[in-house]
């Protein structure tokens, strides 16, 4: 569980998280969502350990980062996985050296017992004929598989997700929403998704914290966020037509 107390966290002056209190659950895919500059990215950010806020207090199962020796933030971070939008795989390298990168990194184990580890998350990711090819040779949503594995092949607690279904079709981009959540329930990973895709937010949004101005405004999961008056949230999920249909179809009965 990742707990976050009135995190505030500006640039040059300008406060772009304004006092966020909230709770990321384990086991559980928990999604962030706003419009378009507010503040999703550096709140992500602040969660790795990437951005230092200027006020309050953020928990992992209990230890405040800021609290924590250097070392220890060391140990943290090796501790999270991380899927970048874009995938950010390694051109260079095959589906398998790109997994084994962060095992290479952080750990010092033997050439076999990596290469089975590999072997172990390439399978669950259903990736393992792909293994020995480049990225340019595979699909967008392999190589969001590809990224998947890579994120989780360290076994963490906390996996962050920055727009992970970004570039893909709607069908490709659910079977990612899935695979992230089936992995988090199965990991018991404290799953943080960065989202615009409403899609995800109706199939995986166990637990949905919505940004507004870099105030969080409103927080729920995916059968809450239809019944909220919450002129804010309803004013940006109404805004997709998918929304509007689920709504209407809800209101008829069907
Ligand atoms: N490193 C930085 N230095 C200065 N300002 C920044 C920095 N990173 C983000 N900002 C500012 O913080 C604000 C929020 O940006 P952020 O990227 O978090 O929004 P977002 O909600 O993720 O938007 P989007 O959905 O478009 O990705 C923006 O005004 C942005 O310019």
């Amino acid at each position: 569980m990742i707990k976050v107390e009135n995190l505030h966290k500006g640039f040059n002056g300008e406060e772009i998280l304004k006092g966020i209190t909230t709770e990321f659950h384990q086991g559980k895919t928990n999604l962030i969502i706003g419009q378009s500059g507010s503040g999703k990215t550096v709140f992500l950010k602040c969660l790795l350990g990437l951005f230092t806020p200027e006020q309050g207090t953020i928990e992992y199962n209990g230890d405040a980062y800021s609290t924590l020796t250097q070392e220890q933030q060391r140990e943290l971070r090796k501790e999270m996985g991380m899927v970048f939008q874009g995938s950010a795989l390694f051109d260079s390298m095959t589906v398998a050296e790109n997994v084994m990168f962060p095992l290479r990194m952080f750990t010092n184990q033997k050439k076999k017992v990596m290469m089975d580890r590999v072997d172990e998350v390439l399978e669950r990711v259903d990736l393992q004929p792909a293994k020995a090819k480049y990225p340019a040779e595979i699909s967008g949503g392999m190589q969001k598989r590809v990224a998947i594995a890579r994120a989780i092949v360290n076994k963490p607690k906390y996996l962050f997700c920055d727009e992970p279904n970004s570039g893909l079709d709607p069908r490709s981009a659910i079977m990612i929403d899935n695979l992230i959540q089936e992995i988090t329930r199965e990991n018991d990973i404290t799953t943080v998704i960065n989202t615009h895709d409403m899609n995800s937010v109706l199939e995986i949004g166990e637990n949905i914290v919505f940004l507004q101005k870099g105030v969080l405004a409103w927080q729920g999961n995916h059968t809450q966020i239809f019944k909220t008056d919450n002129e804010a949230v309803t004013d940006f999920v109404y805004s997709s037509d998918l929304f509007k249909k689920v709504r209407d179809a809800q209101l008829k009965g069907l």
